[in-house]
């Protein structure tokens, strides 16, 4: 937890006076699933009235910064007017142009963040202010299921004396980590300080408004092409269809991906009703003319089982063409398609990515299957959407899919 959250200075912690939020963590001791509507031996409750947190029956530290993120979710609309964020941040530090990666448990917010052109602000608990962007946390929690330095360089060297690692098998004799071994869980963890990343932003705070938010999804059906292009109604949208798919990794008990429609991406931590956090973001990418990009980081040329997760180092090239201003130049210059029924444009052409790659009409070898696999997913949207019939308006209704 102290890797994770802001850490005092020492004059802070002399002069620290009254807690304004204590949490208590009893991990270990179960909750009792006989009190009413207590489903499971887990709990993790807020009592705002008193600013308490009780955890109970887990010994994840995850619990901890997403529960502190959840009281932040409550805060900071309803007592500071800001706008809190599932996302990670960074900024560029030849332009200063800030970028926003939304996305849910193991779709790629720690990795892509962690950028050696860039100055990582932060990799999953934010807030955009009226002045810039500052993140919630003093520290980053990767995943290190599969670490290797070749691929992930910033996070692999961060991990060293002062860093935690969780559910890690290592070899008791030279303390040296197995990063493929997963006979704990999948979701191996290590939490550090930020400042381990090289290129951090010390404090993690930005006075300046975000000029690209880049929605990343891990899509296990395949369908959703690597990069496209979202209007501003397709952006409140797909932040309020939150889809993704959860993977191995990143919940107990996923063995498979499964598809999941987690609103705000953040469902589980949001407080208020999602058109509330909805509305303030589209109102702030309308007042600062921020870009917003659709970025699938599962699966290409065939759903999960067929095709294979689209390669990191293609991942990275989309993500440089958006910094570097040459996939908007792309598109500007008419080089476009568009995606039939999920109505996105996408671009024909990024250097450094294969160009079949980018279109999943060319990338699957069989086209019978993809548009199954479509129309399954187009479904899944349009039933998941109706819960937002009432609160959102019919431009917005009519940005997702076409079932
Ligand atoms: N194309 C890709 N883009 C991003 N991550 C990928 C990609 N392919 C594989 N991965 C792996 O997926 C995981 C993404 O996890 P992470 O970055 O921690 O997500 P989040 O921070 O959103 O929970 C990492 O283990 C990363 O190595
Ligand atoms: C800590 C979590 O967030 P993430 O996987 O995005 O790091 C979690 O969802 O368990």
């Amino acid at each position: 937890m102290n890797n994770m959250l802001i850490r005092p200075t020492e004059e802070e912690l002399v002069n620290f006076g009254e807690p304004d939020f204590t949490i208590y963590n009893a991990g270990q001791f179960p909750a009792n699933r006989f009190t009413n509507g207590m489903s499971s031996t887990t709990s993790v409750e807020v009592n705002f009235k008193r600013m308490e947190m009780v955890i109970l029956g887990t010994e994840y530290a995850g619990e901890m910064k997403k529960g502190v993120f959840s009281v932040m979710h409550y805060l900071q609309p309803v007592k500071f007017g800001q706008l809190s964020l599932h996302s990670s941040a960074n900024v560029g530090i030849k332009e200063n142009d800030v970028t926003l990666f939304f996305g849910l448990s193991g779709t790629g917010k720690t990795t892509l963040s962690a950028d050696p052109n860039r100055l990582l602000i932060g990799d999953d608990e934010h807030v955009w202010s009226d002045t810039g962007v500052f993140n919630i946390e003093g520290g980053c929690y990767a995943k290190c299921i599969n670490l290797s330095a070749e691929k992930e360089p910033e996070i692999f060297n961060a991990i060293r004396f002062g860093s935690i690692l969780e559910n890690v098998v290592y070899n008791p004799l030279n303390r040296s980590p197995d990063y493929d071994d997963v006979s704990i869980t999948e979701n191996t963890r290590c939490a550090y300080p930020i400042e381990f990343i090289p290129n951090a932003q010390i404090p993690c705070v930005v006075n300046r408004q975000p000029s690209n938010i880049i929605m990343l999804t891990c899509d296990a059906f395949g369908v959703l092409p690597p990069v496209s292009k979202l209007t501003p109604e397709q952006a409140s949208y797909h932040f309020l269809a939150g889809y993704t798919s959860k993977t191995p990794g990143t919940e107990d008990g996923v063995l498979e991906p499964i598809p999941t429609f987690s609103t705000c991406y953040s469902a589980p931590f949001i407080i208020l009703h999602p058109s509330r956090y909805a509305s303030m973001l589209a109102e702030r990418m309308s007042k600062h003319n921020v870009d917003c990009w659709l970025v699938n980081t599962g699966w290409a040329g065939g759903k999960f089982g067929v095709g294979k997760r689209c390669p990191l180092k293609y991942t990275r090239k989309i993500i440089d063409s958006i910094h570097d201003g040459s996939l908007a130049k792309t598109l500007a210059a008419g080089k476009h398609e568009n995606f039939g029924t999920f109505n996105l444009t996408i671009p024909t052409e990024i250097e450094g990515v294969p160009r079949e790659l980018l279109n999943p009409e060319i990338a699957w070898p069989d086209k019978e299957a993809l548009n199954r696999e479509v129309k399954k997913l187009a479904g899944m949207f349009v039933k998941a959407f109706k819960l937002y019939e009432t609160d959102v308006d019919a431009k917005v209704m009519k940005a997702g899919p076409s079932a």
